[in-house]
């Protein structure tokens, strides 16, 4: 096996799972790591482009769900449908029974073209959903706290405090996560941008040393 290092890899060396609560700084994590020469394949932006105007998804929600689930302009309603599911616990089983094997195909279509350094798999639902454990060599959580992603998520977005906790009452706790994860990236209340930059360069540095050290362990994944 080569452990050329001067060009990103062509073959699905080391896969990363990243995940971490609403709010917690996954995106920030993964854009950085993609400027560090890391293929990312975020599942959250897949599900955006499946629910933008003509998107693969829009006919099938607007005929399991009906006229309100699609917006005036053709997209996926997100305030409207976000109101709905986390209130709605079969609605959401509904939405996400629609939406995830849409989104797994796309994964797969990306995985199979990432080019990067190795490959960081964005998934909000990683420790919820159980099937990421086999699919990746080493699971990274993103760790905040509640008061910080509410506060985060709120200032982004507009959420209430209510709505945004109506969001971490369906995910993982904390706790959860933090015993699935291999590694793990603080970006709490007490981080500022510069840390959490630090950090996640000193993260990727480790995962460079490991992609030339197969097989990666913990994870045992498939091809
Ligand atoms: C309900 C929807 C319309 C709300 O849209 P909105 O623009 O407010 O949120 P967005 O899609 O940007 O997601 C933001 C965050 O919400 C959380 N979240 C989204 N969907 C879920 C879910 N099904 N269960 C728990 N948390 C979720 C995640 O932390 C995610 O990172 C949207 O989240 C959606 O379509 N969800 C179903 C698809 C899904 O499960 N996505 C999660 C990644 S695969
Ligand atoms: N250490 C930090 N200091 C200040 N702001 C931060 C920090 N980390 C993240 N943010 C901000 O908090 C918000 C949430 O971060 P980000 O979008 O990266 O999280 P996420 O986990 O991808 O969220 P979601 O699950 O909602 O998609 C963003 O506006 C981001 O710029």
């Amino acid at each position: 096996m080569t452990t050329d290092t001067a060009t990103p890899s062509t073959r699905p060396w080391l896969r990363i799972g990243l995940t971490g609560g609403i709010g917690s700084g996954k995106t920030r994590v993964a854009d950085q790591l993609a400027a560090l020469g890391a293929s990312v394949i975020d599942t959250d932006a897949i599900a955006h482009a499946l629910t933008a105007p003509g998107g693969a998804a829009i006919e099938p929600l607007r005929a399991l769900f009906g006229e309100w689930a699609i917006d005036a302009g053709g997209a996926l309603d997100r305030a409207a449908m976000r109101e709905r599911v986390f209130r709605d616990a079969e609605a959401r089983r509904r939405l996400e029974g629609l939406l995830h094997p849409m989104i797994g195909a796309a994964v797969q279509r990306e995985a199979e073209a990432a080019l990067g350094w190795y490959t960081v798999f964005v998934v909000p639902l990683l420790v919820e959903s159980g099937r990421w454990r086999e699919r990746v060599h080493r699971i990274c959580v993103v760790d905040c706290d509640e008061a910080t992603q509410i506060a985060r998520v709120g200032q982004r977005s507009g959420l209430t405090p209510d709505a945004v906790q109506r969001i971490l009452d369906v995910q993982a706790f904390r706790d959860e996560r933090l015993a699935a994860a291999d590694d793990v990236i603080v970006n709490d209340g007490q981080t500022t941008p510069e840390q959490l930059s630090e950090r996640v360069a000193a993260q990727h540095a480790r995962w460079m040393a490991l992609r030339d050290q197969p097989p990666y362990a913990p994870g045992t994944p498939h091809a």
